[in-house]
């Protein structure tokens, strides 16, 4: 079976704090990550606070071009710039951390969620509060929330949104950055779970980047260790989880469970 996203050799560094005029210095943040993704399938990345996990997500979404090293989404080069058609980003989603700011304060649930509709589908407009109204449900929110704005929401139900967004126009992939960190423990599991069910029914193919090896555990079916730009460590499937070698994959565990 040929991967749905491959990442093959990829590197990526950023010029060092003011060296943007006149210097040449850079850090290197990716460095040579290759991985493959199978359809269905959803890979939790796990890492520290700087290790990269956001940059490695933005190269994926083709929000960052890599220095070098190819990425591919269905055999296609994402970084080609003839290939950053709406055809790739259509089947192409992402739930950030940040929900306040992923989403225009101005506009209502119903603009939220229909944005992706509008540049994708072509739906008449019955068609398109269906749909809406379908995602609602979806995500576990009544119609009541359609005409409401984000200062009137809790943050859980603002991710709900975010959420609904990202399934709207039934995207192949959807990259998850970090997107229960900022929720409430209690809300964090509702969030999980409703993922988890979403994963099941619309057979998504996701990668769940987080800082935070328990909602792995919870949600994905192999992780992948990430420490200063790279992979050091993968666990395939879930169940081997305790076995896992190097030392900053034993940390992590070991934080998790308490030790
Ligand atoms: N556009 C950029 N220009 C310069 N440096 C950058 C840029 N984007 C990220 N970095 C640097 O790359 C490093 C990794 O950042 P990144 O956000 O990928 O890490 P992370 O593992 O996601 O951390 P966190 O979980 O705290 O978000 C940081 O040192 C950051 O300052």
């Amino acid at each position: 079976m040929q991967p749905l996203l491959t990442l093959q050799h990829v590197k990526k560094s950023f010029l060092q704090p003011n060296q943007q005029l006149f210097g040449r210095k850079r850090n290197s943040i990716i460095n040579d990550v290759s991985l493959n993704l199978y359809a269905g399938e959803c890979l939790g990345i796990v890492g520290e606070s700087g290790s990269g996990k956001s940059t490695l997500g933005k190269l994926i979404l083709g929000l960052e071009k890599p220095d070098s090293g190819t990425i591919l989404f269905d055999n296609i080069n994402i970084h080609q710039r003839h290939n950053k058609s709406s055809m790739i980003r259509k089947h192409i989603s992402a739930v950030f951390q940040d929900y306040t700011a992923s989403v225009n304060p101005y506009f209502t649930v119903a603009q939220i969620i229909g944005e992706p509709l509008d540049i994708h589908e072509s739906l008449s407009q019955s068609d398109r509060n269906k749909r809406i109204e379908e995602l609602l449900l979806q995500v576990g929110l009544d119609h009541s929330f359609f005409c409401r704005y984000s200062h009137q929401m809790s943050g859980g139900q603002l991710q709900r949104v975010c959420i609904a967004r990202a399934i709207a126009c039934r995207p192949k992939f959807i990259l998850f950055d970090e997107a229960v960190s900022s929720l409430d423990i209690s809300v964090q599991t509702q969030i999980l779970e409703l993922l988890a069910k979403l994963h099941h029914q619309l057979g998504l193919t996701t990668i769940f980047i987080t800082h935070d090896l328990t909602t792995v555990t919870y949600l994905c079916h192999r992780v992948a260790f990430f420490y200063q730009g790279k992979i050091i460590e993968e666990v395939n499937p879930m169940s081997q989880l305790g076995q896992v070698k190097h030392p900053y994959s034993q940390q992590l565990l070991q934080s998790v469970l308490g030790f």
